[in-house]
């Protein structure tokens, strides 16, 4: 791996104290693995800071493996701790690498740019690789989109392709810019933060179901939401 984890740089708020980040290493986050896929100069490293709360870097070479990065989030209360891997676009870069990044991950972002229909057209294989695991939680994000000229529609993907693209495969859409963010890359760290956290709800609720439900065989509570969760 390129990098291990990298401090949050933003944490969950800004300027914190050396009390506060005290504070914050005692307490409990429930931590969700995130990918974020899409073709090689989509901007996958550049959003990935962002999120984190990062600058947008002046300079970034393709990611080789994948790079880590963490976003602390308060969702209705609840400590939530995004774990991102920034994969690697380019084959090359991350072949050895692709069943690492599926363990035990809960969501994708599909990453793709607007100004380059190729990466919107290349989602179908990211997808399905992606497929290998089922129950994720699925975002479809259409970066660069400082880049977009309004005079013209050829060269471009529309919102609207994009919308019944992201309709079609069950995700949430965004649109934004690692560049020039207006705030939705914000829009896209809590829809995400809260999404996992319902979703975990769901399902540890069904793994309740499961334990109860007068089966053959009971299953441990643990184990059933990992299995209902969890992938690979
Ligand atoms: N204008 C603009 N440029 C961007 C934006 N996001 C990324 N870029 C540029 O796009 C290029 C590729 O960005 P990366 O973040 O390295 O792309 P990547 O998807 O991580 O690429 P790989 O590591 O090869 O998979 C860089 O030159 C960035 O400066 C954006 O929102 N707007």
């Amino acid at each position: 791996f390129r990098g291990l984890f990298s401090t949050n740089e933003n944490g969950s708020s800004n300027g914190r104290s050396s009390a506060s980040n005290v504070s914050s290493l005692l307490t409990r986050y429930r931590t969700f693995k995130v990918l974020m896929i899409g073709d090689s100069g989509v901007g996958k490293t550049c959003l990935t800071h962002r999120i984190c709360g990062g600058q947008f870097p002046s300079r970034v070479e393709a990611t080789i493996g994948v790079d880590f990065r963490e976003r602390l989030l308060d969702i209705d209360g609840e400590k939530i701790k995004l774990q991102l891997w920034d994969t690697a676009g380019q084959e090359r870069f991350r072949k050895s690498m692709v069943q690492h990044y599926y363990r035990n991950v809960h969501a994708v972002l599909f990453i793709y740019d607007v100004i380059c229909p190729g990466s919107f057209n290349g989602l179908i294989a990211w997808i399905e690789e992606c497929s290998i695991c089922p129950a994720l939680l699925r975002f479809l994000v259409g970066n660069k989109s400082d880049l977009r000229d309004p005079s013209r529609t050829e060269g471009q993907v529309s919102q609207e392709r994009a919308m019944s693209f992201s309709k079609a495969h069950g995700m949430m859409f965004f649109e934004t810019s690692a560049k020039n963010p207006p705030h939705s890359v914000e829009d896209i760290v809590v829809a995400v933060g809260a999404k996992l956290k319902r979703h975990k709800q769901t399902s540890a609720a069904a793994a309740n179901t499961l334990s109860y439900s007068g089966s053959f065989k009971l299953l441990n509570k643990k184990r059933a939401e990992k299995d209902l969760w969890s992938c690979c």
